[in-house]
C-alpha cells in the first residue's frame, strides 16, 4: 500500500519535483502567509471603524481567488502524484466521491443543522492541520513530523489554531457566523450552540490549544535533526496564533483560507504536475499559474453551481451579505468532505499519511 520511498516523500522517482521546483513553492508559500497574517494585523486595528459587511470581502474574493478554486483539481492530484495519466475513470471516481460524501453531509445540514455545523469545524480543524503538515514537512523540510504522535499534534495545532483560537478570542462574532450557517435551515437552532461560547469552556478550550502548542513543539524539538525547519514551524505557529487572537475572525479566516490554506495546497497540486513543476523550477512562476488556473476552471465553475443550487434549496434564503457568505461555506462545507478524503489520498500516495509511515 505505501511505497518503500515514504520517508523522503517519494524522493528519488520521477514523480519527485525537482528541488529547486519545491524550493520555489517553499518560498512562495512563506510570502503569501507572511501577507495574510500582516494584512490581517494591519487591517485589523482599523476594523473598529470598519463596518462589519466589509470584513466579509476577503471571504467573498476567495470564491474565486484561491479558495473555491483550490479544491477544484481534486480529479488530477491523485493521478498525477501516482505518475499515471488522469482517466474518464479516476474522473468517475471522485464525482462520484464528491456526489455521494458532499451529497450525504449536504442532507445532513438540512436535517440536523447543530450537528453540521459541529462537524465542518472538526473537519477544517483536521483538513488545515493536515494541510500545513504537508507545508512542515515537504515545503519547509521538517522530518521531525515523521511518526504518528508528531504528524497528529501538528494537525491539532495547526488545524486547532483557526478553528479555536477565535473562540476563545472572538465568541461573539463566532456564534453571529455559527447563527448564520444554520440560521440558512433552521433560524431556532443555533442556541444549542451557546454553552460552547462560555467563559470556562472557553478557559478550557485556551489551555488546550496552549497545551498542544507548547507539547507539540517540544516533541518536535527533541525529535529534530536541523533547528532551521523547527524554527520556522515555531514562527509560523506562533505568528498564527497571534493572527488570530487578534485579527476578527471573519476577516481573519477571510485572509487565512485563500492565503495560507489554499495557495499552499495548489502549490503542491503544480508540484505533482510535471508541467508546472518544470515551470517552477525554471522561475516561469505564470506558466505554472497558468496550468492551475486551466485545471481548476471548470470544476469552479461546478463549485458555483453547487452554491447557486443550495441558495435555491435552503429553507431560508439568504437576504444579506452576511448570510450569502454563509451560504458560501455551507457550500464550503459540503464540498471539503469530500476533497479531504481527496487530500487524504494524495498523502497516502506520496507516503505523508501519519500512520503509514514507520519510523517513530
Ligand atoms: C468564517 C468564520 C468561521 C468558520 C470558518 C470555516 C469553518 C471555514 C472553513 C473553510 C473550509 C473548510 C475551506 C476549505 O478548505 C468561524 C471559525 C466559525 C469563526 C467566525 C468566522
Ligand atoms: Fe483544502
Amino acid at each position: 500500500m505505501v511505497r518503500s520511498d515514504s520517508h523522503s516523500a517519494g524522493a528519488g522517482d520521477d514523480t519527485e519535483p525537482t528541488e529547486s521546483a519545491r524550493r520555489r513553492a517553499a518560498r512562495a508559500s512563506y510570502g503569501f502567509g507572511a501577507l495574510a497574517v500582516l494584512a490581517g494585523l494591519a487591517l485589523s486595528t482599523l476594523v473598529d471603524s470598519v463596518p462589519l459587511a466589509y470584513q466579509y470581502l476577503p471571504l467573498a474574493v476567495s470564491v474565486l481567488a484561491f479558495g473555491l478554486p483550490h479544491g477544484a483539481v481534486d480529479h488530477l492530484v491523485v493521478p498525477r502524484a501516482a505518475n499515471r495519466r488522469p482517466t474518464a475513470r479516476s474522473f468517475a471516481v471522485v464525482g462520484g466521491l464528491y456526489l455521494v460524501v458532499g451529497g450525504a453531509y449536504a442532507v445532513v445540514w438540512f436535517l440536523a443543522p447543530v450537528v453540521a455545523f459541529v462537524l465542518f469545524i472538526l473537519v477544517t480543524l483536521l483538513h488545515w492541520g493536515q494541510g500545513d503538515v504537508y507545508a512542515v514537512r515537504v515545503l519547509t523540510g521538517g522530518c521531525y513530523l515523521e511518526g504518528l504522535a508528531p504528524a497528529s499534534l501538528t494537525v491539532l495545532v495547526r488545524g486547532g489554531i483557526p478553528m479555536l483560537v477565535p473562540l476563545v478570542a472572538f465568541p461573539g462574532q463566532y456564534a453571529v457566523v455559527a447563527e448564520s450557517l444554520v440560521g440558512l435551515f433552521d433560524p431556532g437552532a443555533a442556541a444549542a450552540l451557546e454553552p460552547i461560547f462560555q467563559p470556562t469552556v472557553r478557559l478550557g478550550v485556551a489551555v488546550g490549544v496552549g497545551a498542544l502548542v507548547v507539547g507539540s513543539l517540544s516533541l518536535s524539538y527533541r525529535r529534530a535533526e536541523t533547528l532551521e525547519p523547527w524554527l520556522a514551524d515555531v514562527v509560523e505557529t506562533l505568528g498564527l496564533v497571534g493572527f488570530f487572537a487578534v485579527v476578527p475572525p471573519i476577516l481573519a479566516i477571510g485572509f487565512y483560507f485563500p492565503l495560507w490554506h489554499s495557495v499552499r495546497h495548489i502549490l503542491r497540486t503544480m508540484l505533482v504536475d510535471d508541467v508546472a513543476s518544470e515551470a517552477l523550477a525554471a522561475g516561469n512562476d505564470r506558466l505554472a499559474s497558468w496550468r492551475f488556473v486551466r485545471d481548476a476552471a471548470p470544476l469552479t465553475a461546478g463549485a458555483l453551481a453547487v452554491l447557486g443550487g443550495l441558495a435555491v434549496l435552503v429553507p431560508y434564503a439568504p437576504t444579506n451579505v452576511p448570510d450569502v457568505l454563509a451560504l458560501y461555506l455551507v457550500c464550503l462545507a459540503v464540498l471539503t468532505l469530500p476533497h479531504v478524503v481527496v487530500v487524504t489520498l494524495l498523502d497516502r500516495t506520496q507516503g505523508l499519511l501519519v500512520w503509514s509511515t514507520t519510523s517513530g
